[in-house]
């Protein structure tokens, strides 16, 4: 099937990237919010992360004025409508997405592909709770999604194979190669990266080391672009914990359980970059570690 427009629930820092991403690869994007002002900042977001592509020498001006006509913000899900697929990037809770499903289904059209950027959340449930099991699946970006290259791509057990190759084909227009994953709690990538994050924070809460040491231990000893703390804050410590919350139920082993100090974090509300706080204060330049 043609795709020629693309959806986005969810404007948060995954549905800009992949608004972002989408638009360059000369697509029309519709991207979707219960909040406004989510929209603006989102919208705001890509134009400055297009920019540092021009000055970067990675995109044209012109490029990066068509990119950003062709995405259209807004509050209404019926805006979704004309959309061929539908990614859904909002926040990591069942509930959430579960609700938005229903409310969006109608008024699809009956075509429509949706995907979900789940971290973690079973496909299969999730396109149990739509009309369309068989043209639902996995489409899992990677963050900063501009900068990296991975899509990993999740069937759900009765996702069809018009559907995969549709996502697949869409994944690499838009500049990504993909990796496939079975339906299992938090598929490839999570599985192995958020426990090593949890692990982090247990060495933090133990007091193994702290925030810098940690930090600096698995960036200069295992050349690891950004240390597992810092990686946590950037990530949202509200959807770490989300994800091991997932891993934990899902794979029903006591290897996979949060972290005390992981939870009392995001009970503080200290979900990292995203509200000011994590394991780093981000109200300073550079960002002071906390512990
Ligand atoms: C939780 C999940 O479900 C799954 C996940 O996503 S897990 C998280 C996966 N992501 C990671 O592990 C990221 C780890 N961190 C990194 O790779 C790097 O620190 C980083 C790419 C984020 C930043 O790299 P850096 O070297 O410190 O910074 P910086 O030099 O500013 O950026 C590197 C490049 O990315 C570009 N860039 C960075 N952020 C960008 C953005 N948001 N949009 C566009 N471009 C961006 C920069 O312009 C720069 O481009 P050039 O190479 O052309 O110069
Ligand atoms: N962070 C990451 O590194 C990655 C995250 N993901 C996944 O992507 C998804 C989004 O994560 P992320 O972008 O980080 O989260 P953010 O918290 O940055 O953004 C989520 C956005 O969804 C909005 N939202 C909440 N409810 C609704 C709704 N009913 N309709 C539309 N939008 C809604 C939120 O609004 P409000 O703030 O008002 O609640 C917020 O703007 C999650 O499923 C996450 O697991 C996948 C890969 C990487």
């Amino acid at each position: 099937m043609t795709i020629s427009t693309v959806g986005v629930i969810g404007a948060g820092q995954m549905g800009n990237g992949i608004a972002h991403v989408a638009a360059l690869a000369g697509l029309d994007v519709v991207l979707v919010d219960v909040k406004q002002e989510a929209v603006d900042k989102a919208m705001s977001t890509i134009s400055r992360n297009l920019d540092r592509q021009v000055s970067k020498g990675g995109i044209d001006a012109a490029a990066r004025d068509a990119a950003l006509g062709r995405i259209q913000g807004g509050t209404e899900m019926s805006e979704l409508s004309a959309a061929d697929i539908v990614i859904e990037a909002a926040t990591e809770r069942e509930d959430l997405k579960l609700s938005i499903f229903k409310q969006v289904v109608p008024l699809l059209k009956p075509e429509a592909i949706l995907a979900s950027n789940t971290s973690s959340i079973s496909i299969t449930r999730l396109a149990a709770a739509t009309d369309r099991p068989h043209r639902f699946i996995g489409m899992h970006f990677m963050n900063p999604v501009p900068v990296m290259k991975l899509v990993e791509v999740i069937r759900g057990i009765a996702t069809d194979d018009a559907t995969f190759a549709a996502v697949q084909a869409l994944a690499e227009r838009m500049g990504k190669t993909t990796a496939v994953a079975q339906d299992y709690p938090a598929f490839i990538v999570n599985r192995v990266l958020i426990p090593m994050i949890n692990e982090a924070v247990y060495a933090l809460q133990e007091g193994v080391g702290d925030v810098r040491s940690i930090d600096a231990a698995l960036k200069l000893g295992a050349a690891h672009p950004m240390g597992p703390l810092e990686l946590g804050d950037f990530i949202g410590l509200d959807t770490c914990l989300a994800i091991m919350r997932v891993l934990h139920e899902g794979m029903g082993d006591s290897k996979y359980r949060p972290s005390p100090l992981l939870v009392k974090h995001v009970e503080a509300g200290w979900l990292g970059r995203k509200s000011g706080r994590g394991f780093y204060d981000y109200s300073q330049d550079p960002p002071k570690p906390t512990r």
